[in-house]
C-alpha cells in the first residue's frame, strides 16, 4: 500500500480541488504553528522578565484563534471531499459493471463489498489520513528550517531524528498490510454469506435449517472481529512506538537547551522557542502513523476500486469487436444501442431482431447452451417455447447483449429486457415505473390502467408515491408483474423481450397480461419466452427452440 496512490486524482477528478486547497491550508497551518511558537515564548519571556504582556498575549490569542478556524475549515473542506469521493467512485463503479456482459462482472460478494463498504471506507482516508498526510509534508519542515535559523544545534538534533519516524511507519506499515488484506478479505465474506442467508431466509426457515445459518454466521463474524481486533492491537502499539520515539526526540532536544541556560550560554527566548518548535517537526508524522490504521481498509479499497477501473479502461481501447453499443433498460440491465443514426433510424423503424448461426456456452463449460440457433422477429408477438433447461433464457439475455455469443451475429436495435425476476427497488411505485428516465405522469397513468393496476393505484393513500420493499415486496406477485409490463410499456424502446411474463400469475391475471401483450405487439416487436397455451395462441409467431413454426 502507498502512502499517497496520485491515481485516485485521475480517477475522480473532483479530488484535485480540494487536495490543492488542504495543501495551501496546510502550508498556512505550518506558518502559523511556527509563529505560535515564537508569540508563546516571547509571552513567556515577558512573563518571567514582567514586561508588558499586552501585544505578545494578543498575537497568542489571535494565532489561536486563527488555526482553530483553519482546523475548522480543513474538517470541513476533508470531510465534503470524502463524501464526494466516494460518491464518484461509487458511480464510476456501477457505470463500468453495468457496461460489461454479465459473465464479465465480478462476483455478487465482491460486488457488494466494493461498491457499499469499499467506497466508504475511502471516506476515512480523504477525509483524515490525506490532510493528516499533506500536513506531514509541509509542516516538519517549516518546523526545521525555522528552528535551523533559531537554534541550529536544537535543528541537528531534530534533522538526526525526525527520518527515524516514517522508517518506523513503513516498517509498521509493512507488517500490517497483510492483516489488512485479511481482514478485507473476512468482510467480503461476512456481507456475501449474510445476503445470501437474507435472501434464501424463507427456505431456510422452511426446511428447517435457519439456527445453523445463525452458527455460520457466528463464525464468519468471529473471524473478521478477531482480524480487527489485531489491526487495533497493531495500531495501539505503532501509535505507542511513534510517540516513544518522538518524545525521545524533544527530551534530547530539552535536555541539550536545559543544559546550554544552566550554563548561561543560551538566551531564554531562544531556548524556550526552540522547545517550543521541536515537536512540531514531530507530530505531525504521528499523526499520519495514527490515521494510517483507521484508513488502512480505505486505502486497501481504492487499490481493488481503481483496478476495477483501469481495467475498464484498457478493455474499452482494447476491444476490437465490441458487443453492440451498449445502454441501460428500466430495469438496470444492459441494452445495445446501435451506433450510426442511419442503423438507429432503420432499427427503430422496423424493429426487427435477427440471430444466425448463434452459439453460447456458459463461461468455464465445454457444452453449447445455444448451438446454431436462427431467428428472426419483425414487429408483432413472437413466442418462444422449448424445454425446461434448452437455454431460452440465455436466448433472450444474449439479444438484449447482456452475454456475448461464442459465434453467429445479432443484430437488435434498443431493447427493454423484463427478466423472471425483474428489479424492483424499495423506493415509491412511480420511481420504480420512471427508473428508465422521465415520464409523463399522465403516461404513467395510461400504463397503469392498460394493465389493469390503476384501480389499485388510486385507492393507496399515497397513490403513486406508496413506499414498497426491496424487490416488490407489500405488492402480491400478479401485481408485481404487472407492474413491470407497465414498466415495459412506458419504455420507448422498440423491441421488448419478456421472460415468462405469466409465470406466478392467477389464470385472470395471465389472461390480462395477454391482452396488454398483444396491444403491444401491435406497435412494436415483442419476443416472450411462455409455455402459456393462451400466450403461444395470441402468437404471430412462435418458436420451439430447436424447431420453428410459423403460425401466422
Ligand atoms: N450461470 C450459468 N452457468 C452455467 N450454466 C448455466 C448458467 N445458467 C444457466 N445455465 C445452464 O444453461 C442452460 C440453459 O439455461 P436457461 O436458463 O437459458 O434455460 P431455460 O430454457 O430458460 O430454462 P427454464 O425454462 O427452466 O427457465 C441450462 O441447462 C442451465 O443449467
Amino acid at each position: 500500500m502507498k502512502p499517497f496512490d496520485p491515481r485516485v486524482l485521475q480517477a475522480v477528478p473532483a479530488t484535485r480541488g480540494p487536495v490543492a486547497a488542504l495543501g495551501v491550508v496546510g502550508i498556512v497551518q505550518g506558518i502559523l504553528t511556527i509563529a505560535t511558537a515564537f508569540a508563546l515564548a516571547t509571552l513567556v519571556v515577558a512573563v518571567v522578565r514582567g514586561e508588558s504582556l499586552v501585544a505578545p498575549a494578543a498575537w497568542t490569542g489571535a494565532l489561536f484563534a486563527a488555526r482553530a478556524l483553519l482546523g475548522a475549515l480543513t474538517e470541513s473542506i476533508a470531510a465534503r471531499s470524502g463524501a464526494i469521493v466516494a460518491t464518484h467512485l461509487r458511480e464510476q463503479l456501477l457505470r463500468v459493471w453495468s457496461a460489461r456482459t454479465i459473465d464479465q462482472r465480478p462476483s455478487r460478494e465482491r460486488a457488494l463489498t466494493l461498491a457499499a463498504q469499499g467506497t466508504s471506507a475511502v471516506e476515512p482516508y480523504i477525509a483524515k489520513y490525506l490532510p493528516a498526510l499533506v500536513s506531514a509534508a509541509i509542516v516538519p519542515a517549516l518546523a526545521m528550517t525555522a528552528l535551523m535559523v533559531v537554534d541550529w544545534p536544537s535543528a541537528v538534533v531534530v534533522v538526526l531524528t525526525v527520518p527515524l519516524l516514517p522508517l518506523f511507519a513503513a516498517l509498521i506499515g509493512a507488517t500490517t498490510q497483510e492483516d489488512t488484506e485479511r481482514r478485507w478479505g473476512a468482510l467480503r465474506d461476512l456481507s456475501g454469506h449474510f445476503l445470501d442467508v437474507v435472501r434464501g431466509l424463507p427456505t431456510l426457515v422452511n426446511y428447517g435449517r435457519a439456527e445453523r445459518q445463525v452458527e455460520v454466521i457466528s463464525a464468519v463474524s468471529h473471524r473478521h472481529r478477531r482480524a480487527t481486533m489485531q489491526t487495533l492491537r497493531l495500531a495501539f502499539l505503532s501509535a505507542a512506538a511513534l510517540e516513544l520515539l518522538a518524545t525521545i526526540s524533544v527530551a534530547i532536544v530539552a535536555v541539550v537547551v536545559g543544559l546550554r541556560l544552566t550554563t548561561g550560554s543560551m538566551d531564554l527566548s531562544v531556548g524556550l522557542t526552540a522547545i517550543l518548535l521541536a515537536p512540531e517537526a514531530y507530530w505531525p508524522i504521528r499523526r499520519v502513523g495514527t490515521e494510517f490504521h483507521s484508513a488502512a481498509d480505505g486505502a486497501a479499497a481504492l487499490d481493488e476500486i481503481l483496478a476495477e477501473l483501469e481495467r475498464a479502461e484498457l478493455e474499452h481501447e482494447g476491444e476490437a469487436s465490441p458487443l453492440r453499443p451498449m445502454a441501460t433498460d428500466s430495469d438496470g440491465h444492459l441494452v445495445p444501442q446501435e451506433s450510426t443514426p442511419a442503423a438507429r433510424r432503420d432499427h427503430l423503424t422496423r424493429g426487427t431482431v435477427t440471430v444466425s448461426g448463434l452459439g453460447y456456452s456458459y463461461p468455464g463449460t465445454s457444452r453449447r447452451v445455444l448451438d446454431q440457433v436462427d431467428l428472426t422477429a419483425g414487429p408483432g408477438l413472437l413466442v418462444i417455447a422449448g424445454p425446461s433447461g434448452c437455454g431460452k433464457t440465455t436466448l433472450l439475455e444474449v439479444i438484449a447483449g447482456i452475454r456475448r455469443p461464442d459465434c453467429g451475429q445479432v443484430s437488435a436495435p434498443e431493447v427493454h429486457l423484463v427478466t423472471q425476476r425483474p428489479f424492483l427497488g424499495a423506493g415509491t411505485l412511480r420511481t420504480n415505473l420512471t427508473i428508465g428516465g422521465p415520464v409523463e405522469a399522465h403516461d404513467v397513468w395510461q400504463a397503469l390502467r392498460a394493465v389493469g393496476l390503476d384501480g389499485v393505484v388510486t385507492s393507496l393513500p399515497q397513490g403513486l408515491d406508496s413506499p414498497i420493499g426491496d424487490d416488490g415486496f407489500g405488492l402480491s406477485a400478479g401485481q408485481r408483474a404487472r407492474l413491470v409490463l407497465a414498466r415495459a410499456l412506458l419504455s420507448p424502446a422498440p423491441v421488448v423481450l419478456l421472460d415468462e411474463p405469466t409465470a406466478h400469475v392467477d389464470p385472470g391475471s395471465a389472461v390480462m397480461i395477454g391482452e396488454v401483450i398483444t396491444a403491444l405487439a401491435a406497435s412494436r416487436t415483442v419476443i416472450a419466452v411462455s409455455h402459456q397455451p393462451e400466450l403461444v395462441a395470441r402468437a404471430d409467431e412462435h418458436v420451439h427452440l430447436g424447431e420453428r413454426v410459423l403460425v401466422r
